[in-house]
């Protein structure tokens, strides 16, 4: 099979290149399988354009070991569902096999495919390789497709976006467009931190739809109670698309992991819970699901920042924020019966429609770029199935 060795130079501390070389190809070598060639991205983008080009120069299917954090991946997915191969390769696209060397700064796939036990060390980051050298298991990755819509009147083609990990609107898309501009400054995983604060107290006001996945009849909601999935109370197999209000203080869909960051757990049913085809996990907190919550004013919108820090503490606590409930202070506990705080749902599609002078809802943020919906346009999300023939997987 044709062999991609694939490195971002600057993703996380800008270590690949020397782990690459000290590391990854000596050890390809030493198991006698051929380096057909060894990349460097030079700028954003490049690492789809390297990979079509590897492509049809080839034949059949190739794997790519992909020294880079969660964007890089993202370009080579994204590059690929729209490139136009020609030659032997047009209208048959091959199977992609990703050996990840984990080197970005949040490591979302990765992290999810092996958690890590204490600080990463060489071992830890060449474990999808020793995978791929060992003849071991691949996962097929499902593949979250956004559908960015103009208003009808525009007349226009919907733009598609492609995420592997993590499509998100309200405070996590606003803690990744302003994280961005915090990079210089701040290399490691601390800038999400600081971007959360500057951010906290910011509701996004927005209509959802969700739609179930295409194998059950309903949406499913966990429910604390029984810590399993069950039926959405507004969806059932005569009408099974929920409608879901704002105001929305957090709303985060993933797909293929239970994290984000190491540490970060924020959709961790995904691992507990396996879903059985392609879907999405949602993360949504609405406020005026808080029993003291009832207007949107800046008194209510302070008072609700400890029930926010709550939730995001609490991922970094093994996701244990999908069982936390309100009491009737208001607060968010782990204890009592009253209303989840987190609702955790799981779908095969939703739509998100901003309301039209709420400019802040119409950030979308897919595995950490940021998109702009137009006015009175709408994002409509949908995971799909990886096929049989192509698709993306990875050696775990
Ligand atoms: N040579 C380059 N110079 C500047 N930017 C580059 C170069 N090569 C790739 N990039 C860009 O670097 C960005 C960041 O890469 P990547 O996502 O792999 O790392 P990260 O952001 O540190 O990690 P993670 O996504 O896991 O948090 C990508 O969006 C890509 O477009």
């Amino acid at each position: 099979m044709p062999l991609l060795v694939l490195y971002n130079p600057v993703s996380g501390s800008s270590a690949s290149k020397s782990f690459v070389e000290s590391h990854v190809l000596p050890r390809i070598e030493q198991s006698g399988k051929v380096i057909d060639r060894v990349a460097a991205t030079e700028y954003p983008g490049h690492a789809g354009d390297i990979l079509v080009n590897f492509l049809q120069e080839t034949s059949g299917d190739v794997v790519v070991v992909l020294a880079s954090g969660d964007g890089t991946l993202n370009e080579c997915i994204t590059t690929l569902s729209s490139a136009q191969l020609t030659g032997p390769r047009a209208g048959s696209p091959p199977k992609i096999i990703f050996v990840l060397i984990p080197s970005g700064t949040a490591n979302a796939l990765y992290s999810t495919l092996f958690p890590p036990n204490g600080t990463p060390d060489d071992a830890y980051r060449l474990q999808s390789l020793d995978s791929f050298l060992a003849g071991s298991k691949t996962r097929p990755l499902t593949l979250a497709i956004t559908l960015l819509s103009s208003p009808p009147s525009a007349r226009k083609q919907p733009q598609v976006r492609i995420s592997a990990v993590v499509v998100s609107t309200s405070l996590h898309a606003s803690i990744l467009k302003d994280s961005e501009a915090l990079r210089k400054e701040m290399p490691g995983i601390e800038r999400f931190k600081v971007a959360a604060e500057r951010n906290s107290k910011t509701w996004y006001n927005s209509s959802v739809k969700l739609i179930p996945t295409p194998g059950a009849e309903a949406v499913q909601v966990y429910d604390p109670a029984t810590k399993s999935f069950v039926d959405h109370p507004d969806s059932d197999e005569d009408d099974p698309i929920v409608d879901m209000y704002g105001p929305f203080a957090y709303f985060l869909a993933t797909c293929n992991v239970d994290r984000l960051e190491p540490a970060f757990m924020i959709s961790p049913l995904a691992s507990r819970i396996p879903p059985t085809e392609a879907a999405c996990d949602l993360v949504i907190v609405r406020p005026f699901q808080s029993p003291t919550v009832s207007t949107d004013t800046l008194e209510t919108r302070d008072a609700f920042v400890p029930v926010l820090w709550s939730v995001l503490g609490a991922a970094y606590r093994n996701g244990s924020h999908v069982d936390l409930r309100y009491n009737a202070n208001g607060e968010a506990t782990s204890e009592g019966q009253g209303p989840p705080v987190v609702e955790y749902i799981r779908c095969g599609g939703w739509e998100w429609i901003p309301d039209d002078d709420d400019e802040k809802a119409h950030y979308l943020c897919n595995d950490g770029a940021i998109s702009k919906i137009e006015t009175e346009g709408r994002a409509v999300c949908s995971a799909a199935t990886p096929q049989d023939k192509a698709g993306f997987l990875v050696h775990v």
